[in-house]
């Protein structure tokens, strides 16, 4: 799949699932329930050990249109090119790394990179990533879209960290272009309930739903 199909794809579906699975079983339970939901993009963090085996895994499991499975929290260009090699169909950073996102150019794999301020989310752009991951979320709020997207309506926006589904209609309707959600969607792997992944997946599913209608 091409990085442009990649992109169109996640931003679709409007959510990325934060997936810090403690085992290759636990992360593929997890796919299951939100592909079940009817999520298509999950990331697999690298601050799991052996991120890379989970991501081999479930790239193994599922055809790249099934699942488009990312790798998140990576530094450097090295973490950046094992994920793309174990099956990353795309790279998601918490801050810009512009040798990171070189790498992903070169190859043609999407870059979301992380930034908390204007200076950081135009350099981000100017450095060549795809995607802009404002994060970590909580601490802004969809106003601080709302506001951005004044001078840089070109700005694409995914925030990460605090988006749950109660809130997911604010941070679109300010205009992100995606979410990035982990704990809230996925809490219910510690205690082994994956039905309540697949409905909360649902849940933020209809939201976002929701919200884009209410933006036409
Ligand atoms: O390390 C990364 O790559 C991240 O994406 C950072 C956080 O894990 C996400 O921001 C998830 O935050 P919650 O949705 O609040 O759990």
């Amino acid at each position: 799949m091409g990085k442009q199909q990649v992109l169109e794809r996640i931003c679709e579906s409007g959510l990325v699932a934060v997936v810090r699975a403690e085992t290759g079983d636990q992360a593929k339970r997890i796919a299951e329930a939100c592909l079940a939901g009817g999520l298509q993009a999950i990331e697999v963090t690298y601050t799991v050990p052996g991120a890379h085996h989970i991501i081999e895994e479930l790239a193994k499991a599922y055809s790249a249109e099934e699942l488009i499975i990312g790798a998140g929290t990576v530094l450097d260009p090295e973490t950046a090119r094992i994920s793309v090699l174990s099956g990353a169909q795309y790279i998601v950073s918490p801050c810009l790394n512009a040798e990171t996102v070189r790498l992903g150019n070169r190859y043609q794999v999407p870059v979301m990179a992380g930034a908390m301020t204007i200076k950081e989310i135009v350099e981000c752009m100017e450095a060549g990533a795809d995607v802009i991951k404002l994060f970590p979320g909580e601490l802004f709020g969809p106003a601080m879209v709302k506001a951005v997207k004044g001078p840089l309506p070109q700005a694409p926006i995914m925030p990460t960290g605090g988006v749950n589904a109660g809130n997911v209609q604010d941070w679109i309707k300010a205009g992100c272009v995606a979410v990035g959600a982990g704990g809230s969607l996925t809490a219910g792997a510690k205690t082994g309930d994956y039905a309540a992944i697949t409905a909360t997946a649902r849940q933020f599913l209809a939201e976002i739903a929701k919200a884009r209608l209410a933006g036409r």
